[in-house]
């Protein structure tokens, strides 16, 4: 007997699924696969002529919740646009529309519709899923899909399938905002020219009028990426591994996000649940969104592969040992690395500071004018050019590797927003001879 195409297609792609993930309900599972399927086609259909249908979005591991429903228990708010439930304010009538439908808009009435049907994603979490001491769940990576769609098949662009990215007119005057939105961010540095212009097409203005809007849900399935034009975002982390009713149900404040910054990539990195529940801290934000497959196709290979190289590296550095694993894949996403033969001169005495250095491997040492001898030694894990960056002055020393050496540098900016949290741990570092002399640490 033949079977059509499709059929052959879709059942071969659940095959691999199962095969890969080996889950012990495979009939939850499987009723899993195709529900989501078929709501990454719907969702497709209704976002408009502009985008192609994925194969399968959202994550194929069982909900505690079953698929679709809401962890919240509000079943019947499920929406169709988007195919996934509506979102995130308890308390709320929210009318569900897909952020990435063109004709979004607030509910009538002048009560605010969360905009975000993609976050209140009815599947719950694995029961196994629980964050790790430091708020980043442990689990990242091991309910990775790695098969079905042509997006988890390769998660970057490629020539061989006919994929595209939704695209989203803009007015010049849109264009220019997000331009310089995404401008400091560091996620999207290593883009070229065609990444960016289908990034930017694909980008979807969000505004978030009220404060307390929850954005993003702890536990829930994550289908979109957020940049901040406007507005601060603070984020939560509940023990528990979700968001839960009550009093403290949002857990602990461990971040705040302001314009320029991005968050929910970990759960399109990861195909895990939400890790934090992130919220506005102010009236009359602005948010960009992008969808969870251009995410991945785009973005996703160059900030993954950035976090896994200087992942174990960063862990082994003494000075950003305080830092929770988060905040050091923060550090990874800005970090370049430079190589320098022996004897090369990578800081001078005197010039403006640009930079901060990481010593990833190799030796270097600093030296201060008139003094032939070395006045500081740096090995592996060891950092330099901290001095400038901290205070505002010209650089105090030269520094020359001594071997060959590979450096992983930070700009300014990336210093300063992101080493925050051990500012006094450089500021409390003794230079034996010379450095101090002339750099007024003390004085701060
Ligand atoms: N300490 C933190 N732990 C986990 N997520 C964080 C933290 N700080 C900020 N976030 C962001 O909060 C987001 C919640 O959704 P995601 O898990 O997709 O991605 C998460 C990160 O982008």
């Amino acid at each position: 007997m033949s079977y059509p195409s499709a059929y052959q297609e879709a059942i071969e792609s659940l095959n691999q699924e199962v095969s890969r993930a080996q889950p012990s309900d495979i009939l939850q599972f499987c009723a899993n696969f195709f529900a989501q399927r078929l709501e990454g086609e719907r969702a497709d259909l209704l976002a408009g002529p502009h985008s192609k249908p994925p194969a399968m979005s959202g994550s194929a591991f069982p909900g505690r919740f079953g698929a679709n429903s809401n962890p919240f228990g509000d079943g019947e708010k499920l929406g169709s646009a988007g195919g996934i439930s509506n979102v995130i304010e308890e308390e709320e009538t929210d009318t569900v529309e897909s952020p990435a439908a063109p004709n979004f808009s607030f509910g009538a009435g002048g009560s605010f519709s969360s905009p975000f049907s993609g976050d209140g994603a009815g599947q719950g979490p694995p029961s196994s899923f629980k964050p790790a001491a430091d708020g980043f769940p442990d689990q990242y990576g091991m309910g990775r899909r790695t098969s079905v769609s042509a997006e988890s098949l390769n998660p970057t662009a490629s020539s061989n399938d006919n994929w595209s990215p939704p695209f989203h007119q803009k007015t010049l005057e849109q264009l220019t905002r997000l331009r310089k939105s995404i401008s400091g961010n560091f996620l999207f540095n290593h883009l070229d020219d065609d990444q960016s212009s289908q990034i930017l097409g694909a980008l979807v203005e969000k505004p978030i009028p009220a404060k307390d809007i929850k954005v993003i849900t702890q536990g829930d399935q994550g289908d979109f990426f957020y940049v901040v034009e406007k507005g601060t975002f603070d984020v939560y982390v509940n023990p528990a591994g979700e968001f839960q009713p009550g009093p403290n149900g949002l857990g602990t404040k461990v971040a705040t996000i302001e314009s320029g910054g991005s968050f929910g990539e970990l759960a399109l990195m990861y195909n895990a649940p939400r890790a934090a529940t992130v919220m506005s801290a102010e009236a009359s934000c602005l948010l960009w969104a992008l969808d969870r497959i251009t995410f991945r196709r785009i973005l996703m290979d160059s900030t993954f592969q950035r976090r896994r190289l200087y992942e174990s590296f960063l862990e082994e550095v003494p000075l950003l040992a305080s830092l929770t694993k988060y905040e050091r894949s923060k550090i990874a996403d800005a970090l370049e690395t430079q190589k320098y033969p022996a004897g090369t001169t990578i800081i001078k005495e005197g010039d403006a500071g640009e930079a901060f250095y990481l010593l990833e491997s190799g030796e270097a040492e600093a030296f201060k004018s008139g003094n032939p001898a070395a006045v500081y030694q740096y090995k592996k894990g060891g950092y330099f050019g901290e001095l400038a960056l901290l205070n505002d002055a010209p650089r105090a020393a030269s520094v020359i590797s001594k071997t060959e050496v590979k450096v992983a540098t930070l700009g300014k900016d990336g210093f300063q927003r992101l080493l925050g949290p051990v500012e006094s741990i450089m500021r409390r570092t003794k230079y034996e001879t010379g450095v101090e002399d002339i750099d007024p640490l003390s004085t701060k």
